[in-house]
């Protein structure tokens, strides 16, 4: 989003009377926030004016001189069929709004219509002509196959495809005025994907980030909304709220899973108006920050249960991105690992261990409830009571221990005997295993046994026998 210019596209008024144009620009800014207008008094003026390029949608006066409406209407959906057109006419006939749609017109309205239904026309095609953009937007990148700014994600280590197609989405929408929402479990990488989304957004103001949980609905709207002096007794000066704070910027509200009923109707309310009041005024103020919003939990579950409005999940999933655990993306264990050594033997001013053998093998078996939040501390904890040069492999071991069963792995793609001349019988390929797993896992039998995705006592009993 530029600042101070809604939409991106330009929108091209046309009408022969200034006074009409004038006041039309007035009520876009003032209803919707619709600031990048263009007026167009003279209808031979408009082609050339849409030659020029940047203007996404036309509003178009039907009886001028010169040109009509409708002759123009004609030659846009010919040289310019990407552009949208609505049609505000003084003229209330039937026919003549058949006639227009026929020629392609996005909508019709009448110059006495109401205001609310002009405006929420215009903010209709404004939306269609926003999606269009974004899918134009994701087609040239999954065709393109790169990200044009790798080093917005480059605080996020991943080689997971699932991921890369994130960063892809993301970057597709980041300059979309629509709320971002970001689901996933506790711990994935939410809010660095926010600050992805927000340094990509190009917006000069700040990103502010607000947990919501917890925050009872009076509480709420202080925090988002402001107050003004003597809104309540202790309002004893003004407070500006997080809205305001995160101006041309972007405001970022994490765990949205937990807000309550009555502030949830507050913040559709936000997103749907564009407007707010602070506490104790009534004086509306525009919202002029993007909107993303994270959990961990599932909105569709909630919204299924009555806990969570459809209004507001449908508002919010408009762009979704779903970020996968860890334990979906097992590949990312050994990167992660080598950048958590880097990072916590820099924060804490030691040389950076080696890692034991096996120990992203050992890793992979777990499944990471808390995800690379878990992962970072275990590594963090590792290399703070680490003292020789190769790291230990007991901590990892006792962290993961017992906690769960482990996670089975997907079968090798390849068949590792394949390519045996003479196969071994069944009773040594299990022992040649079983030994492969034990130098592995450094004599551990704990982790041996989880690497071969059985539990100990049966690695035990099966090492008796390979010893009788
Ligand atoms: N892919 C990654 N590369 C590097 N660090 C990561 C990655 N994913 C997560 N982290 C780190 O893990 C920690 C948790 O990440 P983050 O706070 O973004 O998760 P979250 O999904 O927002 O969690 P929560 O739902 O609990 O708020 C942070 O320290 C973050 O820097």
């Amino acid at each position: 989003m530029t600042e101070n210019r809604y939409p991106a596209f330009g929108i091209l008024l046309v009408d022969d009377e200034p006074a009409w144009l004038r006041s039309l620009s007035l009520t876009l800014e003032s209803s919707a926030g619709i600031t990048n207008t263009n007026l167009c008094q003279d209808s031979r003026e408009v082609m050339g004016l849409l030659d020029g390029g940047g203007i996404g949608l036309v509003l178009l006066d039907l009886t001028m001189p010169h040109l009509s409406g409708e002759e123009i209407l004609k030659e846009i959906n010919e040289r310019h069929p990407e552009v949208a057109v609505i049609v505000i006419s003084g003229l209330n006939q039937v026919e003549t709004a058949v006639h227009c749609m026929k020629l392609g017109a996005f909508d019709y309205f009448v110059k006495t219509d109401e205001e609310d239904r002009l405006i929420g026309g215009v903010l209709r095609a404004v939306r269609m002509l926003e999606l269009q953009r974004e899918n134009r937007e994701m087609s040239s990148r999954l065709v393109s196959g790169g990200l044009r700014h790798p080093e917005a994600f480059a605080g996020i280590v991943t080689g997971d495809r699932s991921m890369l197609a994130l960063f892809a989405y993301i970057e597709a929408v980041a300059t979309s005025p629509q709320p971002l929402l970001i689901t996933g479990e506790s711990g994935v990488g939410k809010e660095l994907l926010a600050k992805a989304a927000h340094t990509l957004s190009g917006c000069k103001g700040q990103l502010v980030a607000v947990n919501v949980a917890g925050l009872d609905d009076t509480v709420f709207a202080d925090t988002l909304f402001g107050h003004v002096r003597g809104a309540f007794t202790g309002a004893e000066t003004v407070r500006r709220g997080m809205v305001e704070e995160a101006a041309n910027g972007t405001l970022f509200l994490d765990e949205i899973g937990d807000l309550g009923i009555p502030s949830q109707v507050k913040l559709l309310r936000l997103l749907q108006e564009g407007e707010y009041f602070p506490l104790g005024s009534d004086q509306p103020r525009r919202l002029r920050a993007r909107i993303i919003v994270a959990t961990h939990q599932n909105l569709s579950a909630k919204e299924g249960t009555g806990t969570f409005r459809r209004d507001l999940y449908y508002r919010l999933r408009t762009h979704q991105v779903q970020v996968p655990p860890l334990r979906e993306r097992k590949g990312d264990i050994p990167l992660l690992l080598d950048h958590f050594l880097t990072e916590a033997a820099r924060t804490l001013g030691k040389k950076k261990p080696t890692p034991p053998p096996g120990l992203a093998q050992l890793l992979s078996t777990y499944g990471f409830p808390g995800n690379v939040r878990e992962l970072k501390a275990m590594i963090f904890d590792a290399v703070s009571v680490h003292r020789d040069r190769m790291l230990s492999m007991e901590g990892f071991v006792r962290a993961i221990g017992t906690a769960e069963e482990p996670v089975s792995t997907p079968p090798p793609t390849l068949n590792p005997f394949a390519g045996f001349e003479r196969l071994p019988t069944f009773t040594d390929a299990a022992e040649f295993l079983v030994e492969e797993a034990l130098n592995r896992a450094g004599g551990n039998q704990t982790l041996a046994a989880r690497l071969l995705g059985i539990s100990q006592p049966a690695l035990s009993k099966r090492l008796k026998m390979m010893r009788k």
